[in-house]
């Protein structure tokens, strides 16, 4: 990837939370000139002083209202539960006129906790990339993360349309498709397809280490790949997932609901031999996992 003869999408933009995915934009938009400068913030002295070393920022402030002094354009990549607070630090300081998205994995609670303090004129463009590792912090992060992965734009009903263009613009750039969504539909279909497996995951591990006397040493020793899938999952940052479990809490409990009762519908199967149901359900997961497949070659 290399500089394009476009425009810059932003004169100035701040990226607060260096974590994966803040340090991937800083990353992208620098190596292709998507924006005109970076300026970096985390809450956290020791990532400051680490994005300073790697140099994926054109500058690191060592304040909020540093990072966001001048900037036209901010990007949130804090976790869920710490958007309201950067928010509250950041925002005040802003150019007037400027965007404000984010990437949080919630989108709700997102607008709700950013919202109150978006100055007078300022927008807010909520976005969620859905890409990312289990890792986690500014070393994780690599340029070509977002390469053809889907962007989710969640607007707010009858915002700035001109700004929402403008961060479709800077995913576009950063390699992303972009699609538009409403909050509450991207609330409701992440829970199913990114924060429900991820409870999954913690939990079959947790099982298997409450089982340690039984089978734990087994369970490491003689790991499967589907066991290991589980695992690389289960990595995942403990702070970002607690504030996604909890700020997506109807629409996670709403699918874990309607999970168990699929769970037990099996657990039925196989206790009344009921290997038509089984095979069922067997031959559908199949399915599920070749159409991706074909998704992803289209
Ligand atoms: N990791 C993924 O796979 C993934 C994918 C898509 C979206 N997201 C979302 O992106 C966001 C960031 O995730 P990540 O994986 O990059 O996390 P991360 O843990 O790697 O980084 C988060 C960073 O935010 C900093 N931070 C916390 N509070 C702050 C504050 N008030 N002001 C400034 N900095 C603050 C932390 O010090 C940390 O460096 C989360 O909202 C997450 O839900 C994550
Ligand atoms: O690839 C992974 O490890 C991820 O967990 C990435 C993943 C996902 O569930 O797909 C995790 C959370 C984000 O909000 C978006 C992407």
């Amino acid at each position: 990837m290399s500089a394009t003869s476009e425009a810059p999408v932003f004169r100035r933009l701040c990226v607060a939370g260096l974590g994966l995915i803040g340090s991937s934009i800083a990353r992208r938009v620098r190596q292709d000139g998507s924006v005109g400068e970076v300026v970096a913030f985390d809450a956290d002295p020791a990532v400051r002083r680490r994005v300073a070393e790697l140099g994926i920022a054109d500058r690191v402030a060592e304040t909020a209202r540093d990072a966001a002094e001048g900037a036209d354009g901010l990007v949130l990549c804090v976790p869920v539960g710490a958007m309201g607070r950067a928010a509250a630090d950041l925002l005040p300081h802003l150019l007037p006129g400027a965007v404000v998205t984010d990437v949080g994995s919630t989108k709700v609670s997102v607008i709700r906790e950013v919202l109150p303090h978006l100055p007078e004129g300022a927008t807010l463009v909520p976005a969620h990339p859905l890409a990312g590792t289990e890792y986690s912090g500014p070393d994780s992060g690599f340029a070509t993360l977002f390469d053809g992965r889907w962007c989710l734009l969640t607007p707010i009903e009858g915002g700035d349309r001109a700004s929402v263009e403008r961060v479709a613009s800077l995913w576009r750039r950063c390699g992303a498709m972009v699609q538009e969504m409403d909050a509450e539909h991207h609330d409701r279909v992440l829970a199913i397809t990114s924060h429900l497996p991820h409870l999954l995951a913690f939990t079959i591990c947790g099982t298997a280490d409450d089982l340690q006397g039984e089978t734990r040493s087994e369970v490491l020793r003689f790991a499967a790949s589907g066991f290991r899938d589980f695992t690389r999952i289960a990595a995942s940052d403990p702070v970002m997932w607690r504030d996604i479990f909890t700020n997506n809490r109807d629409a996670l409990l709403e699918m874990l609901a309607r999970f168990t009762e699929d769970a037990q519908a099996m657990a039925r199967a196989i206790r009344w031999g009921d290997e038509d149901f089984i095979v069922d359900r067997i031959e559908r997961g199949r399915r599920i996992r070749r159409s991706l497949i074909e998704i992803k070659q289209a």
